[in-house]
């Protein structure tokens, strides 16, 4: 490892969007493809290695190939262990895990025997004294629809209730891309149930189309769960203006207001967003979750150089550097700081602030904020002279 390499290393992190089955090692992999032979998964059929590229789609498919490796409680405690102690190696100190709950009727697993797995691992590396802070955001998956939206709300109200402060709140994620008529040609039974759901077709004719999409879990279906989630105190982080057909979903969500952003790689201007948007966002002063390496091995922006983060950090608005799926884009955080840093020539100065302004934005309470910022302070000296 090069000097620089040790800086990005060392610097104390926060991670704040990880998804947990998209941040699976590729020696965690090997243990579950061991344990599912007959599934004949090749560990580079759930990764995107160094200089490849895919479509979004393409990387929802992984995704799809991972879950059948991870379909009992113990790969999913197995698999939270490791990419829990993996993110402590790369020194991150807080570490917010976001997770889809699934149900799986052949192992018997449950959603909340899922959500108990994940809580399990997290107590068990406290116990065995990792250094890392950990807590749990509940996925909704959109494309799941209104009333599982609800269900994940009333099960992470429940666990925030119980975990003892490990179940902060809610993560919307999930495949944004609409489904065109074509594709409706032989809809599955949970798409019909999108379309039962208010008003899933949207007019075209704003883009100079006289044809019409519906939408796949549009967040207008899913608002009044996102609006309990954020009654009930549960903190929302939600996927927004990832690809660039989401205006007007954005806005909708713009006005819960959320506590934090996922991308929102297509609010601003320049990439086809609106001055309105932007400047709710910098009014409410909401942080966003910067994933360089995914959006650009997703093609969802064309370059690094070109990534949003160079708009908004010009404007000084919290940005927070992630990961997203480190497991499926073969990253770490230290190497998406680093990159950071190369692509927009952030001094060492910059970085640690950048680094240090991420505790702001995490989901947990002022006292562990401050014992956050106690870490920085001490560890400061060492590596910045
Ligand atoms: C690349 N950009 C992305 N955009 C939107 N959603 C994403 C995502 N990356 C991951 N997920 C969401 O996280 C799930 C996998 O982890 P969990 O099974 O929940 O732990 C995916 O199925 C998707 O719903």
């Amino acid at each position: 490892m090069d000097d620089d390499s040790v800086f990005y290393k060392k610097l104390p992190k926060v991670e704040l969007h990880a998804h947990l089955n998209g941040s699976v090692s590729a020696q965690t992999m090997e243990k579950l493809i061991q344990r599912k032979p007959h599934l004949n998964i090749e560990r580079n059929m759930t990764a995107i290695g160094k200089g490849q590229r895919r479509t979004l789609d393409e990387c929802f498919e992984v995704f799809k190939l991972i879950h059948k490796l991870v379909d009992t409680e113990e790969d999913i405690h197995t698999v939270a262990t490791d990419v829990i102690k993996e993110f402590a190696v790369d020194n991150v100190k807080y570490l917010e895990l976001r997770s889809t709950p699934r149900e799986e009727k052949g192992t018997g697993l449950t959603k909340k025997s899922y959500v108990e797995a994940v809580i399990k691992a997290i107590q068990q590396c406290k116990y065995d004294g990792v250094d890392i802070d950990v807590r749990f955001l509940v996925a909704i998956d959109r494309r799941n629809g209104t009333e599982v939206a609800m269900e994940t709300v009333k099960l992470a109200e429940e666990f925030m209730l119980s975990s003892g402060g490990l179940v902060l709140g809610i993560d919307l994620s999930g495949d944004p891309k609409m489904l065109t008529t074509a594709d409706w040609e032989h809809p599955t039974t949970q798409e019909l149930q999108f379309w039962r759901c208010s008003d899933p077709v949207v007019s075209l004719s704003q883009f100079g189309s006289s044809s019409s999409l519906r939408y796949v879990g549009h967040g207008r279906c899913l608002l009044p769960a996102l609006e309990r989630a954020r009654n009930c105190g549960l903190k929302l982080s939600l996927h927004m203006s990832e690809v660039s057909s989401q205006l007007e979903e954005s806005e909708l969500l713009l006005n819960l207001p959320p506590d934090r952003i996922g991308h929102g790689t297509f609010l601003h201007p320049e990439m086809g967003g609106s001055q309105p948007l932007v400047d709710q966002v910098v009014k409410h002063n909401i942080p966003l979750e910067i994933c360089l390496t995914s959006n650009v091995k997703g093609k969802t922006v064309p370059s690094y150089s070109q990534h949003h983060f160079r708009y908004w950090y010009q404007l000084g608005h919290p940005c927070v550097i992630c990961t997203d799926d480190k497991g499926v884009f073969c990253t770490d955080l230290s190497q998406e700081y680093q990159l950071a840093a190369s692509t927009f020539s952030l001094s060492p100065d910059a970085v640690w602030e950048l680094s240090e302004r991420a505790v702001d934005c995490i989901f947990a309470g002022e006292a562990v904020k401050q014992q956050l910022k106690q870490k920085w302070t001490e560890i400061k000296p060492g590596l910045l002279k």
